[in-house]
């Protein structure tokens, strides 16, 4: 069995070494460039058309599907270091939206990367649950990709300069000469918020026992199922919602991952200082709903050299709460370029919750117990998809705390922005129409 397997994967990992004496098309030339001059040659799979974007690597060894429709990865051409990649193909990306699901099986209903570097694609895939590979899904959606390429060397490359802006260019564009380095379109001058954000409010599982509003960031839909599946009704908000107007509403405020500079999310950090003064029902952030919890607190956001993606990183914890123990280490999934500043002190109602263990930047505030509040934000991804469950049982001490506090207090005003009659579905939600708060 085991070999059956192997002689599968081997075959299947060949890829491109195979076409030159099959009757297949010759492949297509692909050329990686970075804006710091290097170029590194190989061939195309998925859309043939070039591209620009921030190029960043990722040190996970699965879930390439999720990574892709993560939309914090918008903008970005994702290297990714493990050699073979889609040799598990591509799932159906439909699920039921009810109170076990959201309506999408991958992170969003669409790749969010611009672009993606492999090693050594497969071509051949084998997992029961895949319907196309993974050159097919990236031509549907229209996201080019190269491969045979040296990823280590462009890993190594990266890790010494940082993240790099960088040109996918395919086909004829292969054979022109590098952008001049004012040409490089920079992702990160962009609102990306804005763009992956809702545009209209809508909820889901609207019987949910406790009503949890979602600033929605670009939120992956692993957090949004987190909440589902443990019974609350989740009304998720475009991530510039003034949520102050109707926070009476709602039980808990949870605010999402998403793409590019958190300083460009200072209208929603603005709402938040309100919201952090004058309530006091808990919140909950996780990515970039941490960072703008943080610069509502009063810290700074700062980017890292290439930050932190992968599904690896070991995260001390400084104090306990819920389910997370002080002095203990949680491996955790990650996927970002900005973090917190660690200040000494810490604003005051304030303090770390938790640490990085490589490179010690912040991983987690929280609200001190002296404040009386309930806020917690955590730079990793507790939700996972991929990587990890070591922190998931965050979303049920958030949702505990939000019980406990409709318990002691009463419930929340009962009609969620008119609940039911929002259609509850992520592609009507990624509809572009504007709302006002
Ligand atoms: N996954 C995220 O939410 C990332 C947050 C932010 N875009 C960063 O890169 O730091």
């Amino acid at each position: 069995m085991l070999s059956h397997h192997i002689v599968r994967i081997t075959r299947a990992s060949r890829g491109f070494a195979t076409h030159a004496n099959s009757t297949l098309p010759s492949p297509i030339p692909a050329v990686l460039h970075l804006k710091t001059g290097q170029s590194f040659k190989g061939r195309s799979f998925g859309a043939p058309k070039s591209i620009f974007g921030e190029t960043v690597f990722s040190t996970s060894i699965t879930s390439y599907t999720e990574s892709m429709t993560d939309p914090s990865y918008r903008g970005q051409i994702l290297v990714f270091t493990t050699p073979l990649i889609g040799n598990y193909g591509v799932p159906l990306n439909k699920t039921p939206i009810d109170s076990r699901d959201v309506g999408v099986t991958l992170e969003s209903d669409r790749i969010q990367c611009t672009g993606v570097v492999v090693a050594d694609v497969a071509e051949k895939f084998s997992h029961y649950l895949a319907v196309e590979s993974l050159a097919a899904w990236c031509q549907r959606n229209g996201v080019p990709g190269i491969t045979g390429v040296d990823t280590r060397a462009i890993t190594r490359l990266l890790r010494d300069q940082g993240t790099t802006l960088g040109r996918l260019a395919v086909g004829p564009d292969a054979s022109a000469a590098a952008p001049n380095a004012s040409d490089y379109w920079d992702p990160t001058t962009e609102n990306l918020v804005d763009q992956a954000s809702t545009k209209q409010p809508y909820v889901l599982n609207p019987t949910g026992d406790v009503k949890i509003a979602v600033l929605d960031f670009g939120a992956k839909a692993n957090i949004l199922r987190a909440l589902v599946r443990r019974g609350a009704a989740v009304t998720v908000l475009p991530w510039n919602f003034d949520f102050n107007k109707i926070r009476d509403q709602f039980d808990g405020l949870f605010l999402s991952n998403g793409p590019g500079d958190p300083n460009h999310c200072m209208e929603a950090a603005i709402h938040l200082r309100k919201t952090l003064q004058e309530w006091d029902r808990p919140i909950f952030g996780i990515c970039m709903g941490h960072q703008v919890i943080g610069i509502a607190a009063g810290l700074d956001a700062y980017r890292m050299t290439f930050g932190n993606r992968g599904h690896n990183q070991p995260v001390l914890a400084l104090a306990s709460s819920g389910s997370i123990k002080a002095g203990r280490v949680y491996v955790t999934s990650q996927n970002h370029q900005y973090a917190l500043k660690l200040q000494d002190p810490f604003p005051q109602g304030w303090e770390p919750f938790f640490i990085n263990c490589n490179d010690s930047s912040v991983e987690g505030i929280k609200s001190t117990p002296q404040s009386g509040k309930k806020v917690w934000g955590v730079q990793f991804h507790p939700e996972s998809a991929g990587g990890p469950l070591d922190t998931i049982e965050m979303f049920t001490d958030f949702l505990a705390e939000c019980r406990a506090h409709k318990l002691q207090f009463g419930s929340s005003k009962n009609d969620v922005m008119g609940a039911a009659k929002v259609e509850p579905s992520l592609a009507e939600a990624s509809r572009p129409v504007r709302v006002s708060a």
